[in-house]
C-alpha cells in the first residue's frame, strides 16, 4: 500500500521487471499523492505562490535537494523526496494570484489529459502509432478552422511546439507559396523579400526572419496608434517605400491580441491592403485566438477569416496545459508541399490505411509530442460554451480591475479607456512621487518602483504580475486575466498588496 517504505526499492524493481506490479502501483500512488497535495496547495490562496531562491542556491543544493547526477541509483523513497522538493521550489502557476504570464492556471481536466498523454507515450508523426491522436488532431484543426470562418473542407494546419514556431510556419509557408523553388534551391534564387509586422508585434516574428534566412533587417515594423494597434495607412506607406527601394514585400503579420497591451490590429483594413498588394496575411492570434469562442467579443477578430494563416495557442486564454499551439492554413496541402520529404522509412505510400493521416511530413519536425489530447478532453468536458463562459469572465474581471484603478489616485492607467482584452497596464505612484509634476527626473524615479514592488512580491510569494517599459513609457505593470482560479477578491487583494509594498518607496 501507499505507506510502504521504499528506501530499499529501486527503479530496476519496477515494471517491466518481474513481480514489479505491486511496487509500481505503490510508487505511482505515492507520486500521485504528492501531486494531489500540490494541487490543493496551488488553489489555496493562503499558500505562497513561490518560495523564491536564487539560481546559485538551487545549484548548491537546498536542504539536501541535490541536483547533481551520480553513477549510482537513488532509492524510490529518495526519488519521492526529490519530487516533493522539485515542486516546493517551483512557482504555482495555477495560484489565484499568479498573473505573471499570458498562460496561467491549472485545469484539472487538462492535467488528466496530460497524464494520459504521457502514459500513452507515443509520437504524432504517423497514424500507425498514434491512430486516435492523429484523428483527434484533424477533428480539432477542422473545428478551429471552422471557428476562424474558413470552409472546413479546405483548411489545414498542425499543432506545433509553441506560438513562435507557429508564427515561423506561417512565414515559411507564405514564402514557399510565393517562391516554391526555395525548397530545393534556397535563398540564392530569391530577391530581397521583406515582411511587415506592427511595432507591438511579438519578437518571434524577427526570430522567424533570422531563422528562415530572411534577416531581421527585412522585418519592417509598422507604427501603431496609442492603443498599440497597427495603423493601416502606415502599413501602406511602408509597403510602397519597400517597393521603391527595390525590396519585394511578401507577407504581412497582423497581431490579434498583442503581448503587452492586448491590442487587436484592424484585420479588415490589413486584409484589404494585402489583397491590393497580393501579400500573404498571417494573423498572430496566439494570445487573442481564444476570444473567437466568445460570441460577445469575437467581433474583435473580425476579418480573421480573410487571413491565409493563423497562429492560435489554446495554452493561453483557453487554459490548456503547456504546450498547445496550432498554426492553421486556409489552403489545404500547402503545409505538406512546403515541408514534406517523404522519408521512406516513415511515410511509406503503400500502407494499409489512408496515409493522409500520416501528418508528420507536414511539419519541420520528425518526432512530435502529442499536444492534442488534453485540448480534446477539455473541449469534451467544457463544451465550446464552457470556454466562452470562462473567457467572458476574464473580460469582466479586466473591466472591473480597470474601473477600480480608475478611481484610485495613486494608480495611473497607461491607456485611459476600457480594456479591449484582458490586459490592463498601469503605473503605481508611491505618495512620495504622486505630487511631483511629470518630468524626466520623476520618470527616473518611477522606473524603479515596479521592479522594487515585484521583487518584494516574489520574496514574500504573495502575488506575481509582470512589468515592462515600452517606448517612452517607463516600467509599468501589466495585469492579464487568463487564470480560472482568479476571483474578484484576488483582484482587490492585488491592489492592496501593491499599495502595501509600494507606499513607502
Ligand atoms: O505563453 C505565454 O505565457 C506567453 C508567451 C509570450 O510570448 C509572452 C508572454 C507574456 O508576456 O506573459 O506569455
Amino acid at each position: 500500500n501507499v505507506m510502504t517504505n521504499l528506501s530499499n526499492a529501486y527503479a530496476s524493481d519496477l515494471l517491466p521487471s518481474k513481480e514489479g506490479e505491486d511496487l509500481t502501483k505503490c510508487f505511482l500512488l505515492r507520486v500521485v499523492n504528492i501531486l494531489l497535495h500540490y494541487i490543493e496547495k496551488t488553489f489555496d490562496d493562503k499558500s505562497k505562490i513561490l518560495d523564491f531562491h536564487h539560481p546559485h542556491q538551487l545549484l548548491e543544493g537546498l536542504d539536501g535537494f541535490d541536483l547533481e547526477l551520480s553513477d549510482h541509483p537513488e532509492s524510490l523513497e529518495q526519488l519521492l523526496v526529490d519530487c516533493t522538493d522539485t515542486l516546493k521550489y517551483g512557482v504555482k502557476t495555477g495560484h489565484p494570484r499568479y498573473f505573471n504570464q499570458l498562460s496561467s492556471g491549472l485545469d484539472v481536466i487538462g492535467l488528466a489529459g496530460e497524464w494520459l498523454t504521457a502514459t500513452a507515450n507515443t509520437n504524432m508523426f504517423t497514424y500507425e502509432i498514434a491512430p486516435v491522436f492523429t484523428v483527434m488532431e484533424t477533428v480539432l484543426l477542422k473545428k478551429m478552422c471552422g471557428i476562424i470562418g474558413w470552409r472546413e473542407t479546405e483548411a489545414d494546419g498542425i499543432f506545433s511546439p509553441g506560438g513562435s514556431i507557429s508564427n515561423l510556419y506561417g512565414i515559411l509557408v507564405a514564402r514557399y507559396k510565393q517562391y516554391p523553388e526555395i525548397k530545393a534551391r534556397g535563398m540564392a534564387v530569391l530577391p530581397c523579400i521583406v515582411l511587415f509586422v506592427s511595432e507591438q508585434g511579438h519578437y518571434s516574428i524577427k526570430k522567424a526572419a533570422a531563422t528562415l534566412g530572411i534577416g531581421t533587417d527585412n522585418v519592417i515594423e509598422v507604427k501603431c496608434d496609442e492603443r498599440g494597434k497597427m495603423i493601416p495607412a502606415e502599413l501602406e506607406k511602408n509597403i510602397l517605400q519597400a517597393k521603391r527601394k527595390g525590396q519585394t514585400p511578401f507577407c504581412v503579420v497582423a497581431t490579434a491580441g498583442s503581448t503587452v497591451f492586448g491590442a487587436f490590429d484592424p484585420l479588415h483594413d490589413i486584409a484589404d491592403i494585402c489583397e491590393t498588394h497580393k501579400l500573404w496575411m498571417h494573423v498572430d492570434a496566439a494570445w487573442g485566438g481564444g476570444l473567437l469562442l466568445s460570441r460577445k467579443h469575437s467581433c474583435k477578430l473580425s476579418g480573421i477569416e480573410r487571413a491565409d494563416s493563423v497562429t492560435w495557442n489554446p495554452h493561453k486564454l483557453m487554459g490548456v496545459p503547456l504546450q498547445c499551439s496550432a498554426v492553421l492554413t486556409r489552403e489545404k496541402g500547402l503545409l505538406g508541399a512546403c515541408n514534406q520529404m517523404q522519408a521512406e522509412y516513415l511515410f511509406q505510400p503503400d500502407k494499409v490505411y489512408n496515409i493522409n493521416f500520416d501528418t508528420g511530413d507536414k511539419t519541420i519536425q520528425c518526432g512530435r509530442h502529442v499536444d492534442v489530447f488534453k485540448l480534446w478532453l477539455m473541449w469534451k468536458a467544457k463544451g465550446t460554451y464552457g470556454f466562452e463562459v470562462q473567457i467572458d469572465r476574464y473580460m469582466e474581471l479586466a473591466k472591473y480591475f480597470y474601473k477600480v484603478l480608475k478611481k484610485k489616485d495613486n494608480f495611473k492607467l497607461v491607456f485611459d479607456a476600457e480594456p479591449e482584452f484582458t490586459n490592463v497596464c498601469f503605473w503605481y505612484f508611491p505618495p512620495r512621487l504622486k505630487h511631483i509634476p511629470k518630468s524626466f527626473e520623476r520618470d527616473q524615479e518611477l522606473q524603479k518602483i515596479a521592479p522594487k514592488i515585484k521583487a518584494q512580491m516574489i520574496v514574500e510569494g504573495t502575488a506575481m504580475l509582470s512589468y515592462q517599459p515600452c517606448g517612452d513609457k517607463v516600467n509599468f505593470f501589466r495585469m492579464v486575466f487568463s487564470n480560472p482560479a482568479t476571483r474578484q477578491t484576488d483582484v482587490d487583494y492585488l491592489i492592496d498588496e501593491i499599495q502595501r509594498l509600494g507606499k513607502d518607496l
